[in-house]
């Protein structure tokens, strides 16, 4: 199917957002979505309705309307008609709920925002574009009243965006104009914050009814259109933005590693979280040799997260690890991979280690391995964490699985080696895996403001 003006079934209509647009109201801004044209203002007004009167918390309401010729054929004033229609009424109460979804009414204080959005073109997704550009008035309404010191903080929790998607001729599209609209079998609207969390979903099997395979396409389609909305919204907010979601990261991140194993591990035990993985390959980087001088696993993950995040601007990802043997006082620790020289292979290491230990019983030969993972984010920000995991060094090697010091590691609960366990099974319980779960908390933290 060839779309209008060619898009591609995933593509959204060119997307502007001008800020200020009228000259009275807090808030205004004038968003075209391709050929949809809405102004949306905010206005302040100190005051709340009578219900919320003494409780210290405020207000947002909208009001939605269609100029008479933002239409193909004139449509009649609401106002000469007397009264709001359903549709009206619908969008209206849409665009509130949205925009209260994502601001703090107690921090607001007692006052309300009204949000208009008039339409002044309409090509399809106007209910959709003027929760977008409302999001953006609203912000500028709300950032007078905290420059002017009116309120402390900034009660602006999430970004918030609005994008249709449908499916005509059998396709599932993004951001539908008003022709595909009409012709559409399925018609969505997603209401998303920058979380990727939803607000809203509307949608009708207008024609016939849809599947849920159906659905989890429209709802990656819609994801995807919102990313690119909050984008827009980011980059005409400027520091603003920033200011509410703090400094913004890329949504990639780099395993500042050069152990193939080890990226593999991190791989998988990552493959739901929400970023793009690059390996040092990706960036160009492979082979990069970091001094690891650090005095502990902390300190030597920091030092290659720093130099790669650094080198790349990317939020890097680092992990040190090794095995502490207690009958020999926790050695080889951080020097696990050179412990039997700089250069050692796998087997030397092995080898040196069941020698240092050969007579120790086999009640003595606890160990753990140790991964510390830090994080360190583009602006310098940075964390680390650490996972271990308990078990004993056995006498021999056993199974062929794995990487470095699992062939002889024989991990609590199991009686076999790491070797002999499949690595799914490892990358649940393995000090990478609990570093990397106590990695995720963290990180999900940082990112929120
Ligand atoms: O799950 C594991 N299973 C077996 N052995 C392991 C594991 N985790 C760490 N180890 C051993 C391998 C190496 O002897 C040392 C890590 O040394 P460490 O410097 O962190 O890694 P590395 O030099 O191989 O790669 P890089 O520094 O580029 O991340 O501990
Ligand atoms: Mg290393």
């Amino acid at each position: 199917m060839v779309r209008v003006n060619k898009r591609k079934n995933d593509e959204i209509r060119d997307v502007k957002i001008t800020r200020n647009y009228t000259k009275y109201a807090e808030g205004s801004v004038l968003i075209e979505m391709g050929e949809t044209k809405v102004i949306c203002t905010a206005s302040i007004e100190e005051k709340v309705p009578p219900f919320l009167r003494n409780t210290g918390t405020g207000w947002i309401n909208a009001e939605y309307s269609m100029l008479p010729r933002s239409t193909h054929q004139r449509k009649i004033r609401e106002s000469s008609r007397g009264k709001v229609d359903g549709r009206t009424q619908e969008i209206q109460r849409l665009i509130g709920r949205a925009i209260r979804s994502v601001v703090d009414l107690e921090k607001l204080g007692e006052r309300t925002i009204w949000i208009d959005c008039d339409v002044i073109q309409a090509d399809g997704g106007t209910r959709t574009a003027s929760i977008t550009g409302a999001f953006v008035a609203t912000v500028d309404a709300i950032y007078k009243l905290y420059k002017s010191k009116s309120i402390k903080k900034m009660p602006i929790t999430n970004f918030v965006s609005a994008i249709s998607v449908g499916i005509v001729n059998h396709e599932h599209i993004l951001d539908l104009c008003y022709e595909e609209d009409s012709a559409a079998q399925v018609d969505m609207n997603l209401i998303m914050t920058d979380k990727g969390e939803f607000v809203e979903v509307q949608g009708t099997g207008e024609e016939s009814p849809f599947s849920m395979e159906d659905l989890n396409k429209l709802l990656d389609l819609g994801k995807k259109g919102n990313k690119e909305l909050i984008k827009a919204q980011r980059e005409v907010l400027g520091e603003i933005a920033d200011e509410i979601l703090g400094v913004e990261y890329g949504n990639e991140v780099v395993i500042a590693t050069n152990n193939a194993h080890k990226l593999e591990e991190i791989g998988a035990i990552l493959k739901d979280f929400d970023y793009e993985i690059y390996s040092l390959k990706d960036v160009d980087l492979a082979g990069i040799e970091i001094v690891e001088d650090g005095k502990t696993f902390e300190h030597n993950a920091f030092i290659k997260a720093r130099t790669i995040a650094k080198k790349t601007k990317m939020i890097a990802i680092a992990d040190d690890s090794g095995l502490e043997v207690d009958a020999i006082n926790k050695k080889p620790g951080i020097y696990s991979a050179r412990y039997a020289g700089e250069n050692a292979t796998d087997e030397e290491n092995r080898q040196k280690l069941l020698k240092a230990i050969k007579n120790v019983p086999m009640s003595q030969r606890t160990a753990r391995f140790v991964s510390a993972i830090a994080v360190v984010f583009p602006d310098g920000k940075e964390f680390v964490v650490r996972g271990t995991c308990e078990g004993k060094i056995g006498f021999e090697e056993k199974g062929a699985n794995g990487f470095g010091y699992d062939n002889i590691f024989i991990v609590n609960g199991y009686d076999k080696t790491f070797g002999e366990i499949p690595s799914s099974i490892k990358n649940t319980i393995s000090h990478r895996a609990n570093a990397l779960k106590l990695m995720k908390d963290e990180f999900s933290k940082r990112i929120v403001k």
